[in-house]
């Protein structure tokens, strides 16, 4: 069985999980507060992290979560609990506060004030009025603003796919500290896709690699 410890007490067992001919895990424990996900291009990385709330449903097998077994679980409460932030960033017409509060409303969860969204904006370096629009905004910076909307939701584990891909390397450092510090902070739980050898150095006790066409082989230490 391959394990990934830590000890906040958010879990993942996989058992005997299929998924196409692109993923296929025997057992594997998902449980230290982060886990980077790495491997080559394609071997499915990110459909993995999509399978941990069920973007992608298992054709075989199963994903416990703290014990239950997410087929048990209702979708859209579970992808409360369980977030993904996917790798093009998704905005919506109006100002920052608006595109940050729509993760709020979208969820039935009482809106932020403003200071608590400056503050978010502030822990993923984004230095913008809350009344500008979004139009403008580079790609990095559309990427930090749905960084920063979804961890106003609060959830218990932030799925990440590459959530600095498009930032300059200082850029990067700065975004996925706050970002470990913030779910370090809050007792959540991180699962990150990351293409960077530099970010994945950072946290060898929760590295977990794909193998190139399945599910093969994992190097964690
Ligand atoms: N729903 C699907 N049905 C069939 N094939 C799929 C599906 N989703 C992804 N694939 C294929 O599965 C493989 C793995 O895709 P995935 O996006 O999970 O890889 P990845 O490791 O995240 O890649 P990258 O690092 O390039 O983002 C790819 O060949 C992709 O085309």
């Amino acid at each position: 069985m391959l394990s990934l410890r830590k000890g906040s007490g958010i879990m993942f067992e996989i058992k005997k999980l299929k998924f196409k001919h692109i993923l296929q895990i025997d057992h594997l424990m998902i449980d230290r507060q982060i886990t980077c996900l790495i491997g080559p291009s394609g071997s499915g990385k990110t459909t993995l992290l999509r399978m941990l709330n069920r973007l992608n449903e298992a054709e075989e097998g199963s994903i416990y979560f703290n014990g239950v077994d997410i087929k048990e679980m209702h979708p859209i409460k579970l992808r409360r609990k369980i977030i993904m932030l996917g790798q093009t960033p998704i905005l919506y017409p109006g100002t920052i506060a608006d595109n940050l509060q729509i993760g709020l409303r979208l969820s039935e969860q009482p809106l932020a004030d403003e200071n608590r969204l400056r503050a978010y904006l502030d822990k993923v370096g984004l230095h913008k009025e809350l009344s500008d629009t979004c139009e403008k905004l580079s790609g990095g910076e559309k990427q930090r603003l749905c960084l920063a909307r979804v961890l106003l939701m609060d959830a218990d584990v932030y799925l990440a796919d590459e959530p600095s891909s498009a930032l300059d390397k200082e850029t990067e450092s700065f975004v996925i500290d706050n970002l470990v510090t913030f779910v370090k902070e809050h007792d959540k739980q991180l699962v990150m896709v990351t293409h960077s050898a530099e970010i994945a150095q950072r946290y060898p006790h929760g590295l977990l690699e794909l193998a190139q066409g399945g599910c093969r082989g994992y190097v964690y230490e």
